[in-house]
């Protein structure tokens, strides 16, 4: 009797510390950071009280250093914000599915975001890399830029003097060039407007949900309703294309489409990555643009330095593609204003069967790590006073002594950087030239603040009104 009870005693014994070392191994990273505050939620309600998880992550990083560890739900996660730290993740392509699944209602479970191993890599080789390549950016995107330009000056000419709706302004602009640009297909101002409204539905309830909001409810009806429009937008696009294959250049869609025609992949596969292009191409560049316009119109002085650089380099319609690259002071501007606008604050990888050394801790394979793009642009280690609007910092000098991947604003692991780098960079570069060209940017209310709100990308948190004051001394084509 004394052995069975002994032998039952072994074996529960046996089974708890089981248990407990293998709970133990997947807490056995001692990276310092924060306990969950909640058992579901994790630390979700504490990064809804900071406001967004970039300055969540700010605060953390401050606190703890480096590497910091925390709960996303019930996941525990790593935080890295160093150009160090991220050396050591920068052959890491595949991405923590997790910490995006809030925005798979709106992009859809075959997006490129989610793509990981040999179809995620195959998938960025054969069709966003060959469509956004510098040379489809020089000879085919490019002039599409120009086109769309063209005809919004003619607006401005009409309407000279008049305020201007600054970021709705730059995201229809942004709209207009992504579809044409990667579908071929011109939209009006109008169905523009109506894009960027469902758009706007649909991602104001998934950035909610990312930081723990109704986490476990349908989308609502509104959510519903602007998907439906936005799939069907996707859809004509497809038959319209479709219908015109072959007339033009290839655009990005058209690569989607060889690959359907040779039953690689499905119709809901294509709506899934047209409508990721579609986001992704148009909330970025358009709010880059509002950034760098508004970062111009407080600071006259380097909007005035800027004109005359550009006077210097071309007295044409519009800056050619060389141009762009020649105009170093425009480049530093944009630089500026990505990392003062901290754009895209933040992307993530996952090492997913190795387990991963990162600041001397071993992180074990599966652990999500958040990679705190937007906590090191700010960093005051780096940059000197980086809440100040400074383009000079990127000049030649200040530019070399930059630890590599300080500036990383496009994210740089595993061969996986935006592919929409070049795209954004030249839509911007042109846009801002052929204005600062023409007009004088000043705000409506030269004493008003514009408070940035943190999602997955940066926006402005009211309209910001400007005036476009042309240059009559300076006679532009
Ligand atoms: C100012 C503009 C932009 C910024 C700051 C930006 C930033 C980023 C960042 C940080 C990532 C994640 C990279 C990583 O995981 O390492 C990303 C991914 C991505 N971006 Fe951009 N982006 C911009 C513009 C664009 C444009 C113009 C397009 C399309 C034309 C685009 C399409 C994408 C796509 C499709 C992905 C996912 C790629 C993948 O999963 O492999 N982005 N972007």
């Amino acid at each position: 009797m004394l052995a069975i009870i002994t032998a039952s005693i072994v074996v529960v014994l046996s089974i708890i510390i089981y248990f407990i070392i293998h709970d133990g191994l997947k807490e056995n990273f001692n990276v310092p950071g924060v306990n969950a505050s909640d058992p579901k939620m994790g630390n979700l309600n504490d990064i809804r009280q900071a406001g967004s998880l970039h300055e969540y992550l700010t605060t953390l990083h401050k606190k703890f250093g480096s590497i910091v560890s925390f709960y996303w739900g019930k996941q525990r996660v790593v935080s890295i914000a160093s150009p160090e730290a991220f050396h050591e993740t920068r052959r890491l392509f595949d991405r923590p599915v997790s910490l995006f699944a809030q925005f798979e209602p709106l992009i859809g479970p075959n997006s490129i975001q989610y793509a990981n191993g040999d179809i995620g890599q195959h998938r960025r080789k054969n069709h966003y890399d060959p469509a956004l390549s510098t040379i489809a950016l020089r000879t085919q995107i490019f002039p599409i830029f120009e086109r769309i330009l063209n005809e919004r000056i003619v607006l401005w000419r009409k309407n000279e003097e008049q305020p201007i709706a600054l970021h709705a302004e730059m995201l229809s602009i942004a709209i207009e060039s992504i579809t044409l640009a990667a579908f071929g297909i011109s939209v009006s101002r109008h169905e523009g407007k109506r894009i960027e409204q469902a758009y706007n539905v649909c991602w104001h309830e998934m950035e909610l949900r990312a930081q723990g909001h109704s986490i476990d409810s349908a989308p609502t009806t509104e959510f519903d309703k602007a998907r439906s429009f936005l799939l069907e937008k996707v859809k004509q696009i497809i038959v319209q294309r479709r219908q015109r294959l072959g007339d033009d250049h290839k655009c990005f869609i058209d690569y989607l489409l060889d690959d359907d025609d040779q039953c690689m992949i499905s119709e809901e596969h294509i709506c899934d990555e047209v409508i990721t292009m579609l986001v992704g191409g148009f909330h970025t560049t358009g709010n880059l643009l509002t950034w760098i316009f508004y970062y111009l119109a407080k600071h006259q002085n380097v909007q005035e330095r800027l004109f005359d650089e550009l006077i210097k380099t071309y007295s044409t319609k519009f800056p050619s593609f060389e141009q762009i690259d020649q105009m170093t002071y425009l480049t530093n501007i944009i630089n500026e204003s990505l990392r003062l606008s901290v754009l895209a604050p933040w992307a993530a990888r996952v090492s997913a069967d190795d387990n991963i050394s990162i600041c001397g801790y071993e992180i074990l394979a599966g652990t999500p790590i958040i990679q705190a793009l937007g906590v090191v642009l700010q960093d005051d280690q780096i940059w000197t006073n980086p809440n100040e609007f400074n383009p000079d910092r990127f000049d030649q000098v200040n530019r070399r002594k930059l630890p590599a991947l300080a500036f990383s604003p496009f994210g740089f692991a595993g061969k996986r950087i935006c592919p929409g780098y070049r795209f954004a960079q030249y839509e911007a570069g042109l846009i801002v030239a052929s204005v600062i060209h023409r007009y004088k940017v000043t705000l409506t209310d030269a004493k008003s603040s514009v408070i940035p709100i943190h999602g997955l990308v940066t926006a402005p948190k009211d309209e910001i009104f400007v005036q476009f004051n042309p240059r009559y001394s300076h006679f532009v084509p």
